[in-house]
């Protein structure tokens, strides 16, 4: 039998307070839209971030992260070798590292990247439908761009046979969040529509995700479904306060920074699929 709502609201409750506790350093080479907001989510959420990405420094510091979390989104021909030795040392070094593959269809060459990156075994793969649709079938043509044409739950079999392949936990976001390891398969419904109005609200919770696996890596799959709960929950108190997308960026974030354990228990909503 599965976790019920309540049981995920105390996982998700201890995770969010070990990143407190253990401030996870979290390196990310991601793109140029989405660093201000990944790194300030890191650092409401207790993590510390650190935006390396030059190939010649990489073998110093990426060792001693506690996670890696790369995002294709701005990518360059320069950029992909950073982002692949830097997986490959993080593996190398025991740590988790997770992928965002923004846009994956959108051109045979992200669609290579994003494959070879699988390659290098991701502990997490989280994007939107679209995205996950098109590294699934390996096809390009599946977007219209980084946003997503696709509802997530057209995207749970694409998903599952993902995780299966690549042996990561594979998260698809959406109104519903489907988190699966190619077995399990739970939804998160927590968040509200105007999270998709904020460029780069996707790069950041994938960066959650990764300072919630860097926590209990051998927990991957509790951790990412609950760092998208945790994530989805910060932007509905944030919504409260918000009159549109700039103001709700600022109160998701301090939303994040103070979320108390209380709210956290009433407002998780995981369950199984
Ligand atoms: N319709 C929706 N209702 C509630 N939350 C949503 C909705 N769409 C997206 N979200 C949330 O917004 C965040 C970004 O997801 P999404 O927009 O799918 O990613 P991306 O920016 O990579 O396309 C996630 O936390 C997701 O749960
Ligand atoms: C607009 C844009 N263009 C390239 S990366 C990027 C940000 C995408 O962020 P997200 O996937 O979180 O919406
Ligand atoms: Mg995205």
């Amino acid at each position: 039998m599965g976790e019920s709502s309540a049981d995920w609201a105390g996982i998700a409750w201890t995770f969010l307070a070990e990143v407190r506790r253990r401030s996870p350093l979290v390196q990310c080479i991601t793109n140029f839209v989405s660093m201000d907001l990944m790194a300030n989510t890191l650092l409401a959420a207790g993590a510390s971030p650190a935006m390396l990405h030059s190939l010649q420094e990489l073998p110093d510091f990426t060792p001693n992260a506690d996670a890696l979390c790369v995002n294709v989104g701005t990518l360059t021909a320069d950029w992909l070798p950073a982002m692949k030795l830097a997986a490959e040392l993080a593996a190398s070094s025991g740590r988790p590292w997770v992928l965002d593959p923004v846009a994956a269809g959108a051109s045979g060459f992200r669609l290579n990247a994003c494959r070879e990156l699988v390659g290098l075994k991701p502990t997490v793969i989280r994007g939107n439908g679209s995205e996950i649709i098109a590294l699934a079938n390996a096809s390009v043509g599946f977007t219209k761009g980084v946003d997503s044409s696709h509802d997530s739950k057209d995207a749970v079999e694409a998903a599952k046979s993902l995780a299966q392949a690549s042996e990561a936990v594979v998260a698809v976001s959406g109104a519903v969040d489907i988190i699966t390891d190619g077995k399990r398969v739970v939804g998160a419904s927590n968040g509200v529509p105007m999270m998709q109005n904020i460029t780069a609200t996707g790069c950041s919770v994938t960066a959650l995700i990764s300072a919630f696996v860097a926590v209990d890596p051998s927990r991957a799959f509790e951790a990412t479904a609950s760092a998208l709960s945790i994530f989805g929950i910060a932007g509905e108190i944030g919504m409260e306060m918000a009159k549109g997308p700039a103001s709700l960026r600022m109160h998701l974030i301090d939303s994040l920074y103070g979320l108390e354990q209380a709210p956290v228990f009433s407002c998780v909503k995981v369950s199984s699929i």
